[in-house]
């Protein structure tokens, strides 16, 4: 009897022995060979990058630069440099490792985390050729989808394929022209407590006052977004905001080891708070839904293609909840940055804030704006798009190869991912000219900038479709504001451009406000 359990725990334990190095032999190749052989097919290509090392890749590399180049941001801080020394470039504080990288090894190379290989690209001829793809087989970038699930689910930002060709059929009509323009009001009125509170406070102060802008623009924007994707039902979609903001900063730092091996169940402090997150969302979205009457807003036109679609209800709920949260967040966190950073540069550049504020008096002549009055303020439209130009909102457009592909002469392994780095598009001087670090809305007067060397909305097929009503809810909120104050940057301000998904002021941006006396238009000075 004795003999025979001896016998059996030693097959087992041999068993086990087998397992583990089965296991390891089958770790080792996918997070360390697999890998190796996709970097080898770049390096056939006379396209190198940094060596990695078992099994994080380049992430320490990454890690290391990040950590030195917050050590700098504080230590600036410290020494007090202010609103003086802004310098109008991102990347060495947000991105500092590729800006070592692309100095070393150029504008095309390849780097990876974990066992995901990357290609790093702001070579035009390969962007060109990125913009102008239309195949599925170019998708959105798998790496982080473990990290963001709980964020955007299967929802439009992050699929793929047919997939998510069938989402944008039916929420892009819900953005064309005709229909922003039907939204110009329900814009005008979202802004009205943000004026009408600045306005106190500028009186309780004696006439001028210090302001720190991020919450209450971000309310805004949650305000116009609640109202067209829920019409009647915005109070309980601004609840939502508030919490999709929570989850976007429960995710906003990489889940490495689900990115690694796609355990994203393991119920870490960071995954249940998401998790939790979620949950609750996805509840006042279906409350919503279940409250909804006649109303035609996004989510009717949601809810209508889900209830016409032959999927179980489980399907169709996943449908509707991933798709609000993605629009929410893709609608109103870039938007309410775009605006904080351009009333920044406004307030650095009095001439061009000036400029803007004389054009909004010429153009509405003390009627409210409208989708009219709108079309014809070119300076605000430069300056907005020079402000998209410095501080991009998305630092990356991102792809993956879904299946090997060729662009602008390279070879691209099957599930490479592809990241174009929008900021060194945008300040390549070879495409911008020797200024291209200083704000100058003139360089939009009459040239179109060319396909590739222009990127805040990304590109091709995946291009940001709500691009026109961004630019009309900007427009609409920076025109009122500078007819209303006199912005200037205040001496509390500290330039602090930090990466949470999206490039955000970290430190938020502080204006010194007091109210407009008379505007100088071309035709005299009026008030
Ligand atoms: C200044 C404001 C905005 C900026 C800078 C911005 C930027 C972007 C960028 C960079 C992308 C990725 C494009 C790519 O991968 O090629 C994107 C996608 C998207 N954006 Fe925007 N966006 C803004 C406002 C909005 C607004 C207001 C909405 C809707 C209300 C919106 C809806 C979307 C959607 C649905 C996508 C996904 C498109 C797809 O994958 O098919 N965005 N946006």
């Amino acid at each position: 009897m004795e003999v025979a359990m001896a016998m059996a725990v030693k097959v087992l334990l041999s068993l086990c022995c087998v397992g583990a190095c089965g296991l390891a032999v089958y770790l080792y190749h996918i997070l360390w060979l697999v890998p190796q052989k996709v970097l080898a097919k770049f390096e056939d290509q006379k396209i190198g990058g940094p060596r990695p090392s078992f099994p994080y890749g380049n992430l320490a590399d990454m890690r290391e630069a990040a950590a030195a180049a917050k050590a700098a941001r504080a230590s600036a801080r410290r020494s007090g440099s202010g609103g003086g020394g802004i310098v109008h470039d991102y990347r060495p504080a947000v991105l500092p490792y590729y800006e070592k990288w692309r100095k070393e090894y150029g504008p095309i190379f390849t780097y990876s985390m974990g066992n995901v290989v990357f290609l790093h690209v702001s070579r035009p001829d390969v962007v060109r050729d990125i913009n102008l793809c239309v195949s599925l087989d170019l998708g959105k970038s798998s790496y982080l989808k473990a990290t963001h699930e709980p964020l955007f689910g299967g929802g439009i930002l992050k699929s793929n394929g047919e997939a998510w060709l069938h989402q944008r059929k039916i929420i892009a009509p819900e953005f064309f022209l005709d229909k922003v323009k039907g939204m110009v009001d329900l814009m005008v009125d979202s802004a009205q407590p943000l004026l009408m509170s600045w306005e106190e406070r500028v009186d309780r102060n004696g006439g001028i006052t210090d302001i720190k802008i991020d919450d209450d623009i971000r309310a805004y924007s949650a305000d116009v977004i609640s109202r067209t994707c829920f019409g009647s039902s915005y109070i309980k979609g601004k609840e939502i905001f508030m919490k999709i903001r929570e989850l976007q900063q429960a995710v906003s730092k990489p889940n490495v080891l689900a990115e690694m091996t796609g355990l994203r169940f393991f119920p870490s402090m960071r995954n249940k708070q998401a998790w939790e997150l979620h949950k609750q969302v996805r509840k006042l979205i279906l409350e919503i839904v279940k409250e909804s009457g006649e109303d035609r807003n996004l989510l009717s036109a949601i809810l209508h293609s889900a209830s016409t679609s032959r999927v179980g209800i489980a399907e169709a709920e996943n449908f509707i909840v991933d798709n609000c949260k993605s629009i929410y967040f893709a609608g109103h966190e870039s938007t309410a940055v775009t605006a904080a950073w351009c009333l920044m540069l406004l307030g650095l550049h009095p001439e061009w804030q000036n400029r803007v504020r004389e054009e909004v008096h010429e153009v509405c002549r003390g009627q409210p704006v409208d989708s009219r009055s709108l079309q014809k303020m070119k300076n605000l439209t430069m300056v907005i798009q020079e402000t998209l130009r410095l501080y991009p909102a998305g630092a990356f457009v991102s792809r993956q190869a879904l299946q090997e592909l060729k662009l602008g002469g390279v070879h691209i392994p099957k599930g490479v991912n592809i990241y174009i780095p929008v900021s060194t598009m945008h300040l390549d001087p070879e495409l911008w000219g020797p200024d291209v670090k200083e704000f100058n809305p003139e360089r939009f007067s009459d040239v179109r900038p060319q396909l590739h060397s222009y990127l805040p909305f990304g590109a091709g097929a995946r291009t940001c479709l709500g691009q026109g009503f961004a630019m009309a809810e900007l427009k609409i909120l920076i025109s009122l504001i500078v007819s209303k104050f006199v912005l200037k940057l205040s001496p509390h301000y500290q330039h602090s451009p930090t990466l949470k998904l999206i490039v955000e002021p970290e430190l938020g941006v502080d204006l010194t406000l007091t109210k407009v006396q008379s505007v100088c238009t071309k035709r005299g000075t009026a008030i």
